[in-house]
Protein backbone atom coordinates (compact mmCIF):
# COMPACT_ATOMS: atom_id res chain seq x y z
CA UNK A 1 0.00 0.00 0.00
CA UNK A 2 1.79 3.16 -1.11
CA UNK A 3 1.16 5.99 1.33
CA UNK A 4 0.81 9.91 0.00
CA UNK A 5 3.72 12.21 1.98
CA UNK A 6 0.97 14.76 2.86
CA UNK A 7 -1.40 11.90 4.80
CA UNK A 8 1.84 10.91 6.32
CA UNK A 9 2.92 14.43 7.62
CA UNK A 10 -0.57 14.52 9.30
CA UNK A 11 -0.52 11.15 11.07
CA UNK A 12 2.87 12.43 12.72
CA UNK A 13 1.56 15.74 13.80
CA UNK A 14 -1.40 13.89 15.15
CA UNK A 15 -0.01 11.63 16.90
CA UNK A 16 1.98 14.61 18.54
CA UNK A 17 -1.17 16.07 19.60
CA UNK A 18 -2.25 12.73 21.41
CA UNK A 19 1.20 12.29 23.27
CA UNK A 20 2.24 15.41 23.65
CA UNK A 21 -0.48 18.09 23.50
CA UNK A 22 -2.56 15.33 25.77
CA UNK A 23 -5.58 15.73 23.27
CA UNK A 24 -8.00 12.89 22.55
CA UNK A 25 -7.62 10.55 19.20
CA UNK A 26 -10.99 11.18 18.46
CA UNK A 27 -11.41 14.69 18.65
CA UNK A 28 -8.04 15.06 16.85
CA UNK A 29 -9.31 13.05 13.87
CA UNK A 30 -12.64 14.97 13.70
CA UNK A 31 -10.02 18.35 13.68
CA UNK A 32 -8.00 16.92 10.86
CA UNK A 33 -11.24 15.32 8.74
CA UNK A 34 -12.64 19.29 8.94
CA UNK A 35 -9.11 20.85 8.13
CA UNK A 36 -9.05 17.87 4.78
CA UNK A 37 -12.44 18.13 3.73
CA UNK A 38 -11.76 16.99 0.29
CA UNK A 39 -10.02 13.41 1.53
CA UNK A 40 -11.29 10.35 0.10
CA UNK A 41 -12.02 7.72 1.94
CA UNK A 42 -9.51 5.92 1.57
CA UNK A 43 -7.16 8.42 2.79
CA UNK A 44 -9.36 8.90 5.80
CA UNK A 45 -9.24 5.35 6.62
CA UNK A 46 -5.36 4.98 6.42
CA UNK A 47 -5.62 8.16 8.57
CA UNK A 48 -7.85 7.03 11.31
CA UNK A 49 -6.56 3.49 11.60
CA UNK A 50 -2.83 4.83 11.84
CA UNK A 51 -3.59 6.96 14.69
CA UNK A 52 -5.86 4.41 16.37
CA UNK A 53 -3.26 1.34 16.09
CA UNK A 54 -0.40 3.36 17.03
CA UNK A 55 -2.41 4.77 20.30
CA UNK A 56 -3.72 1.03 20.73
CA UNK A 57 0.12 -0.43 20.58
CA UNK A 58 1.86 2.79 21.58
CA UNK A 59 3.97 1.24 24.48
CA UNK A 60 4.41 -2.05 21.98
CA UNK A 61 5.55 -0.20 18.78
CA UNK A 62 7.63 2.24 20.95
CA UNK A 63 8.86 -1.07 22.30
CA UNK A 64 9.56 -2.33 18.74
CA UNK A 65 10.97 1.10 17.61
CA UNK A 66 13.94 0.44 20.04
CA UNK A 67 12.87 3.18 22.14
CA UNK A 68 13.84 3.39 25.86
CA UNK A 69 10.45 2.12 27.45
CA UNK A 70 10.34 4.44 30.29
CA UNK A 71 10.52 7.32 27.97
CA UNK A 72 6.86 6.35 26.18
CA UNK A 73 4.54 8.88 28.04
CA UNK A 74 7.73 11.17 28.81
CA UNK A 75 6.05 14.52 26.32
CA UNK A 76 9.50 16.02 26.72
CA UNK A 77 10.92 12.93 25.25
CA UNK A 78 8.02 12.27 22.23
CA UNK A 79 9.67 13.97 19.55
CA UNK A 80 8.95 13.95 15.25
CA UNK A 81 12.00 11.91 15.03
CA UNK A 82 10.41 9.37 17.43
CA UNK A 83 6.80 9.36 16.55
CA UNK A 84 7.83 8.77 12.78
CA UNK A 85 9.60 5.76 14.40
CA UNK A 86 6.71 4.74 16.27
CA UNK A 87 4.29 5.04 13.08
CA UNK A 88 7.14 2.99 11.48
CA UNK A 89 7.18 0.07 13.79
CA UNK A 90 2.98 -0.16 13.18
CA UNK A 91 4.08 0.09 9.29
CA UNK A 92 6.39 -2.33 8.86
CA UNK A 93 4.62 -5.06 11.29
CA UNK A 94 1.55 -4.61 9.62
CA UNK A 95 3.44 -5.78 6.46
CA UNK A 96 3.85 -2.83 4.02
CA UNK A 97 6.90 -1.13 2.76
CA UNK A 98 7.79 1.69 4.51
CA UNK A 99 7.06 5.09 1.51
CA UNK A 100 11.38 6.23 0.25
CA UNK A 101 11.72 9.69 1.92
CA UNK A 102 16.01 10.62 1.85
CA UNK A 103 14.53 12.79 4.86
CA UNK A 104 13.11 10.59 7.48
CA UNK A 105 15.04 8.84 10.25
CA UNK A 106 16.39 5.32 9.03
CA UNK A 107 14.33 2.52 9.76
CA UNK A 108 15.62 -0.98 9.23
CA UNK A 109 12.10 -3.03 9.43
CA UNK A 110 14.30 -6.72 9.93
CA UNK A 111 15.21 -4.81 13.22
CA UNK A 112 11.58 -4.11 14.10
CA UNK A 113 10.24 -7.44 13.12
CA UNK A 114 13.27 -9.49 15.55
CA UNK A 115 12.32 -7.37 18.21
CA UNK A 116 9.26 -8.01 17.99
CA UNK A 117 9.79 -11.75 17.89
CA UNK A 118 12.40 -11.73 21.21
CA UNK A 119 10.35 -11.60 24.71
CA UNK A 120 8.84 -8.47 26.26
CA UNK A 121 6.88 -7.72 29.50
CA UNK A 122 3.35 -9.04 29.70
CA UNK A 123 2.43 -4.81 30.21
CA UNK A 124 4.56 -4.28 26.96
CA UNK A 125 3.15 -6.63 24.68
CA UNK A 126 -0.27 -5.46 25.69
CA UNK A 127 0.42 -2.37 25.22
CA UNK A 128 -0.67 -1.05 28.84
CA UNK A 129 1.03 1.13 31.91
CA UNK A 130 2.79 -1.52 34.08
CA UNK A 131 0.30 0.24 36.85
CA UNK A 132 -2.99 -0.77 35.04
CA UNK A 133 -1.16 -4.07 34.62
CA UNK A 134 -0.84 -4.61 38.35
CA UNK A 135 -4.18 -3.10 38.90
CA UNK A 136 -5.82 -5.60 36.64
CA UNK A 137 -3.85 -8.33 38.65
CA UNK A 138 -4.89 -7.13 41.71
CA UNK A 139 -8.54 -6.87 41.40
CA UNK A 140 -9.14 -9.52 38.33
CA UNK A 141 -6.66 -12.12 39.39
CA UNK A 142 -7.00 -15.11 36.43
CA UNK A 143 -9.38 -13.42 34.78
CA UNK A 144 -7.31 -10.45 34.14
CA UNK A 145 -4.98 -12.03 31.06
CA UNK A 146 -8.00 -12.71 28.52
CA UNK A 147 -9.57 -9.38 29.70
CA UNK A 148 -6.15 -7.83 28.90
CA UNK A 149 -5.91 -9.22 25.55
CA UNK A 150 -9.83 -8.49 24.60
CA UNK A 151 -9.61 -5.02 25.38
CA UNK A 152 -7.12 -4.20 22.80
CA UNK A 153 -9.39 -5.68 20.41
CA UNK A 154 -10.87 -2.43 17.73
CA UNK A 155 -14.63 -2.83 18.84
CA UNK A 156 -17.19 -3.10 16.05
CA UNK A 157 -20.04 -0.25 15.20
CA UNK A 158 -23.35 -0.51 16.77
CA UNK A 159 -26.52 1.64 16.46
CA UNK A 160 -29.84 1.78 19.07
CA UNK A 161 -32.69 1.81 17.12
CA UNK A 162 -34.92 5.05 17.49
CA UNK A 163 -38.26 3.30 18.47
CA UNK A 164 -39.56 6.61 18.76
CA UNK A 165 -39.34 7.12 15.01
CA UNK A 166 -39.24 3.85 13.36
CA UNK A 167 -38.09 0.20 14.19
CA UNK A 168 -35.03 -2.23 13.65
CA UNK A 169 -36.29 -3.78 10.15
CA UNK A 170 -37.18 -0.37 8.86
CA UNK A 171 -33.91 1.03 9.92
CA UNK A 172 -31.81 -1.59 8.31
CA UNK A 173 -33.72 -1.32 5.05
CA UNK A 174 -33.14 2.21 5.26
CA UNK A 175 -29.48 2.22 5.94
CA UNK A 176 -29.10 -0.98 3.33
CA UNK A 177 -30.39 2.25 0.87
CA UNK A 178 -27.59 4.16 1.56
CA UNK A 179 -25.63 1.60 1.07
CA UNK A 180 -24.68 0.32 4.84
CA UNK A 181 -24.73 -2.86 5.81
CA UNK A 182 -25.95 -4.00 9.04
CA UNK A 183 -27.33 -7.10 11.03
CA UNK A 184 -29.48 -7.33 14.32
CA UNK A 185 -28.11 -8.20 17.53
CA UNK A 186 -29.65 -11.17 18.97
CA UNK A 187 -29.49 -10.22 22.62
CA UNK A 188 -30.25 -6.98 22.09
CA UNK A 189 -33.47 -5.76 20.74
CA UNK A 190 -32.31 -2.38 19.87
CA UNK A 191 -29.16 -3.04 18.30
CA UNK A 192 -28.08 -2.96 14.90
CA UNK A 193 -24.31 -4.33 14.27
CA UNK A 194 -22.69 -2.25 11.16
CA UNK A 195 -21.05 -5.10 9.17
CA UNK A 196 -18.15 -2.66 7.76
CA UNK A 197 -16.92 -0.07 9.81
CA UNK A 198 -17.63 3.74 8.44
CA UNK A 199 -18.89 6.83 9.70
CA UNK A 200 -22.68 7.31 9.96
CA UNK A 201 -23.31 10.68 11.11
CA UNK A 202 -23.08 11.86 7.96
CA UNK A 203 -25.86 9.50 6.77
CA UNK A 204 -29.68 11.25 5.90
CA UNK A 205 -31.28 8.50 8.63
CA UNK A 206 -28.87 9.87 10.86
CA UNK A 207 -29.72 13.35 10.71
CA UNK A 208 -33.26 12.49 10.83
CA UNK A 209 -33.05 10.84 14.24
CA UNK A 210 -33.69 7.43 13.10
CA UNK A 211 -30.83 5.67 15.18
CA UNK A 212 -28.21 6.42 17.67
CA UNK A 213 -24.60 5.61 17.96
CA UNK A 214 -23.98 3.08 20.84
CA UNK A 215 -22.38 -0.10 21.99
CA UNK A 216 -24.59 -2.66 22.59
CA UNK A 217 -23.48 -3.64 25.75
CA UNK A 218 -24.72 0.54 26.81
CA UNK A 219 -28.00 -0.25 25.50
CA UNK A 220 -28.57 -3.10 28.51
CA UNK A 221 -28.62 -0.15 30.61
CA UNK A 222 -31.92 1.43 30.32
CA UNK A 223 -33.93 -1.63 29.97
CA UNK A 224 -32.36 -2.66 33.17
CA UNK A 225 -33.80 0.29 35.11
CA UNK A 226 -37.16 -0.80 34.35
CA UNK A 227 -38.99 2.82 33.34
CA UNK A 228 -42.08 2.91 31.69
CA UNK A 229 -44.66 5.72 30.52
CA UNK A 230 -45.98 8.47 32.44
CA UNK A 231 -43.15 7.67 35.30
CA UNK A 232 -40.70 10.40 37.54
CA UNK A 233 -37.43 9.46 35.76
CA UNK A 234 -33.94 11.11 36.47
CA UNK A 235 -30.43 10.39 34.69
CA UNK A 236 -28.48 11.90 36.96
CA UNK A 237 -25.61 11.68 34.96
CA UNK A 238 -26.74 12.21 31.83
CA UNK A 239 -23.38 13.62 29.72
CA UNK A 240 -24.67 13.56 26.41
CA UNK A 241 -27.55 11.54 27.16
CA UNK A 242 -26.74 8.32 25.29
CA UNK A 243 -29.06 6.54 27.90
CA UNK A 244 -31.45 9.39 28.55
CA UNK A 245 -32.35 9.42 25.24
CA UNK A 246 -32.86 5.61 24.96
CA UNK A 247 -34.87 6.06 28.87
CA UNK A 248 -36.69 8.52 26.82
CA UNK A 249 -38.13 6.36 23.90
CA UNK A 250 -38.83 2.99 26.61
CA UNK A 251 -41.08 5.59 28.09
CA UNK A 252 -42.78 6.48 24.85
CA UNK A 253 -42.09 10.03 25.37
CA UNK A 254 -44.61 9.88 28.07
CA UNK A 255 -43.75 10.75 31.60
CA UNK A 256 -41.23 13.05 32.85
CA UNK A 257 -37.22 13.03 32.22
CA UNK A 258 -34.77 15.33 34.36
CA UNK A 259 -31.47 14.74 33.05
CA UNK A 260 -28.86 16.13 35.03
CA UNK A 261 -25.06 16.76 35.09
CA UNK A 262 -21.98 18.79 36.57
CA UNK A 263 -20.99 20.07 33.03
CA UNK A 264 -23.38 22.44 31.21
CA UNK A 265 -21.48 22.09 27.82
CA UNK A 266 -23.12 18.20 28.06
CA UNK A 267 -26.52 19.03 28.51
CA UNK A 268 -26.55 21.51 25.94
CA UNK A 269 -25.51 18.63 23.42
CA UNK A 270 -28.16 16.61 25.32
CA UNK A 271 -30.83 18.96 23.92
CA UNK A 272 -29.63 18.81 20.16
CA UNK A 273 -29.55 14.83 19.91
CA UNK A 274 -32.81 15.11 22.31
CA UNK A 275 -34.32 17.47 19.60
CA UNK A 276 -32.82 15.54 16.57
CA UNK A 277 -34.68 11.95 18.08
CA UNK A 278 -38.12 13.70 18.50
CA UNK A 279 -37.91 13.52 22.07
CA UNK A 280 -39.98 16.32 24.51
CA UNK A 281 -39.85 15.02 27.88
CA UNK A 282 -36.28 15.79 28.86
CA UNK A 283 -36.12 18.40 31.20
CA UNK A 284 -31.90 18.90 31.23
CA UNK A 285 -30.49 21.11 34.57
CA UNK A 286 -27.47 21.15 36.01
CA UNK A 287 -26.17 20.07 39.10
CA UNK A 288 -25.28 24.03 40.59
CA UNK A 289 -24.94 22.40 44.11
CA UNK A 290 -26.10 20.10 46.58
CA UNK A 291 -28.99 22.16 46.19
CA UNK A 292 -30.38 20.63 42.88
CA UNK A 293 -30.26 16.91 44.36
CA UNK A 294 -31.57 18.42 48.06
CA UNK A 295 -35.10 19.65 46.59
CA UNK A 296 -35.92 16.16 44.56
CA UNK A 297 -35.40 13.86 48.12
CA UNK A 298 -37.78 11.11 47.50
CA UNK A 299 -39.22 12.38 44.34
CA UNK A 300 -38.19 9.77 41.46
CA UNK A 301 -39.84 6.45 40.77
CA UNK A 302 -36.85 5.58 38.85
CA UNK A 303 -32.89 7.21 39.26
CA UNK A 304 -29.79 6.12 37.10
CA UNK A 305 -26.67 6.69 38.25
CA UNK A 306 -24.17 6.35 35.29
CA UNK A 307 -21.51 7.33 37.55
CA UNK A 308 -17.93 8.74 36.19
CA UNK A 309 -15.67 6.16 36.10
CA UNK A 310 -12.23 4.63 34.56
CA UNK A 311 -13.84 3.48 31.88
CA UNK A 312 -11.99 0.13 31.89
CA UNK A 313 -14.39 -2.11 29.99
CA UNK A 314 -14.11 0.58 27.12
CA UNK A 315 -10.40 0.71 26.02
CA UNK A 316 -11.19 -1.03 22.67
CA UNK A 317 -13.37 2.19 21.90
CA UNK A 318 -11.10 4.74 23.69
CA UNK A 319 -7.74 3.50 23.82
CA UNK A 320 -5.60 6.90 24.79
CA UNK A 321 -7.53 6.65 28.01
CA UNK A 322 -4.70 3.92 29.33
CA UNK A 323 -2.39 7.19 28.53
CA UNK A 324 -4.59 9.43 30.63
CA UNK A 325 -5.40 7.55 33.67
CA UNK A 326 -3.15 7.22 36.61
CA UNK A 327 -3.88 4.57 39.80
CA UNK A 328 -4.50 8.03 41.91
CA UNK A 329 -7.00 9.18 39.37
CA UNK A 330 -8.91 5.81 39.46
CA UNK A 331 -8.65 6.16 43.28
CA UNK A 332 -10.68 9.74 42.98
CA UNK A 333 -13.17 8.66 40.84
CA UNK A 334 -13.70 5.67 42.99
CA UNK A 335 -14.19 8.10 46.09
CA UNK A 336 -16.37 10.11 43.79
CA UNK A 337 -18.68 7.24 42.85
CA UNK A 338 -19.45 6.65 46.84
CA UNK A 339 -20.32 10.21 47.16
CA UNK A 340 -22.68 9.98 44.43
CA UNK A 341 -24.67 7.08 45.28
CA UNK A 342 -24.65 7.96 48.64
CA UNK A 343 -26.26 11.47 48.08
CA UNK A 344 -28.31 10.66 44.56
CA UNK A 345 -29.85 7.93 46.36
CA UNK A 346 -31.98 10.18 48.22
CA UNK A 347 -34.07 11.17 44.97
CA UNK A 348 -35.39 7.95 44.73
CA UNK A 349 -39.23 7.58 46.26
CA UNK A 350 -40.47 4.54 48.31
CA UNK A 351 -41.12 2.09 46.60
CA UNK A 352 -38.57 3.36 43.59
CA UNK A 353 -35.67 1.97 41.82
CA UNK A 354 -32.54 2.81 41.52
CA UNK A 355 -29.67 1.57 38.81
CA UNK A 356 -25.81 2.31 39.30
CA UNK A 357 -23.57 1.65 36.67
CA UNK A 358 -20.37 2.06 34.83
CA UNK A 359 -18.27 1.39 32.11
CA UNK A 360 -15.57 -0.33 33.72
CA UNK A 361 -14.55 -4.17 34.80
CA UNK A 362 -13.06 -2.92 38.11
CA UNK A 363 -14.83 -4.53 41.02
CA UNK A 364 -14.00 -1.41 43.21
CA UNK A 365 -15.90 0.15 41.13
CA UNK A 366 -18.47 -1.81 40.65
CA UNK A 367 -19.85 -4.33 42.74
CA UNK A 368 -17.56 -3.46 45.99
CA UNK A 369 -19.68 0.25 45.80
CA UNK A 370 -22.83 -1.25 46.07
CA UNK A 371 -21.78 -3.36 48.67
CA UNK A 372 -20.23 -1.02 50.84
CA UNK A 373 -23.84 1.32 49.86
CA UNK A 374 -25.91 -1.74 51.15
CA UNK A 375 -23.59 -2.60 54.52
CA UNK A 376 -24.39 0.92 55.49
CA UNK A 377 -28.14 1.03 53.90
CA UNK A 378 -29.26 -2.56 54.03
CA UNK A 379 -32.30 -2.38 55.60
CA UNK A 380 -33.65 0.45 53.14
CA UNK A 381 -32.52 -1.00 49.92
CA UNK A 382 -32.98 -4.52 48.26
CA UNK A 383 -30.01 -5.26 45.34
CA UNK A 384 -32.71 -6.96 42.72
CA UNK A 385 -29.75 -8.12 40.29
CA UNK A 386 -27.01 -7.50 38.67
CA UNK A 387 -25.63 -7.24 35.04
CA UNK A 388 -21.66 -7.99 33.97
CA UNK A 389 -20.62 -7.31 30.68
CA UNK A 390 -16.70 -8.14 29.83
CA UNK A 391 -15.40 -7.29 26.46
CA UNK A 392 -13.96 -11.35 26.29
CA UNK A 393 -17.64 -12.87 26.44
CA UNK A 394 -18.83 -11.27 23.38
CA UNK A 395 -18.15 -8.52 21.05
CA UNK A 396 -19.73 -6.06 23.26
CA UNK A 397 -17.76 -3.57 25.68
CA UNK A 398 -17.16 -4.06 29.64
CA UNK A 399 -20.44 -2.68 31.69
CA UNK A 400 -21.68 -3.32 35.52
CA UNK A 401 -25.22 -2.57 36.53
CA UNK A 402 -27.09 -3.16 40.00
CA UNK A 403 -30.33 -2.29 40.12
CA UNK A 404 -31.68 -1.61 43.68
CA UNK A 405 -35.30 -1.51 44.70
CA UNK A 406 -36.11 1.42 47.97
CA UNK A 407 -38.08 -0.58 50.51
CA UNK A 408 -41.01 0.99 51.13
CA UNK A 409 -41.90 2.48 55.21
CA UNK A 410 -37.73 1.51 55.56
CA UNK A 411 -36.86 5.15 55.40
CA UNK A 412 -33.93 6.40 57.60
CA UNK A 413 -33.99 10.34 58.19
CA UNK A 414 -30.52 10.29 56.83
CA UNK A 415 -31.76 9.03 53.53
CA UNK A 416 -34.63 11.31 53.12
CA UNK A 417 -32.47 14.35 53.48
CA UNK A 418 -28.93 14.84 51.92
CA UNK A 419 -26.58 16.76 54.01
CA UNK A 420 -25.23 19.96 52.43
CA UNK A 421 -21.57 18.72 53.23
CA UNK A 422 -21.92 15.81 51.09
CA UNK A 423 -22.19 17.26 47.98
CA UNK A 424 -19.36 15.12 45.11
CA UNK A 425 -17.86 17.18 43.03
CA UNK A 426 -16.43 16.10 39.70
C1 LIG B 1 -20.34 7.82 32.26
S1 LIG B 1 -20.62 9.48 31.95
C2 LIG B 1 -22.32 9.52 31.53
C3 LIG B 1 -22.65 9.04 30.16
C4 LIG B 1 -24.12 9.23 29.82
N1 LIG B 1 -25.00 8.71 30.83
C5 LIG B 1 -24.47 8.60 28.49
O1 LIG B 1 -25.07 7.54 28.45
O2 LIG B 1 -24.13 9.22 27.46
C6 LIG B 1 -20.64 10.19 33.55
C7 LIG B 1 -21.14 11.59 33.61
O3 LIG B 1 -21.15 12.00 34.98
C8 LIG B 1 -20.91 13.39 35.02
N2 LIG B 1 -20.55 13.76 36.40
C9 LIG B 1 -19.33 13.87 36.97
N3 LIG B 1 -19.43 14.23 38.26
C10 LIG B 1 -20.74 14.32 38.52
C11 LIG B 1 -21.49 14.66 39.68
N4 LIG B 1 -20.89 14.95 40.83
N5 LIG B 1 -22.83 14.67 39.58
C12 LIG B 1 -23.45 14.37 38.43
N6 LIG B 1 -22.79 14.04 37.29
C13 LIG B 1 -21.46 14.02 37.34
C14 LIG B 1 -19.85 13.61 33.98
O4 LIG B 1 -19.84 14.95 33.53
C15 LIG B 1 -20.28 12.62 32.90
O5 LIG B 1 -21.05 13.25 31.93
Amino acid sequence: MKLPPHLLDEIILSLGEVFVGKRYADKVIEYTFKRHRKWGSRDRRIFAESIYECVRWWRWFWHLAGLPDEEHTQPENITPERLWRVWAAYWITNGRDLPKDENAPEVKPGDVLKRAKEGASPAIRAAIPDWLDARGSRELGDAWPALREALNQPADVFMRVNTLKNDRRALREKLGQEGYETEAVEQVPSALRLKQRANLFGTAAYKAGLFEVQDAASQLIAPFLQPEPGMRVIDACAGGGGKALHLAALMRNKGRLLAMDVHSWKLAELRKRASRAGVDIIEAREIEGSKTVKRLAQKADRVLLDVPCSGMGVLRRNPDAKWKLSDAEIDRLIALQAEILESYSRMVAPGGKLVYATCSILPSENERQVQAFLSKHGAEWTLEEELHRTPETGAFDGFYAARLLRNKGETSPEQSQPAEDTEPKE
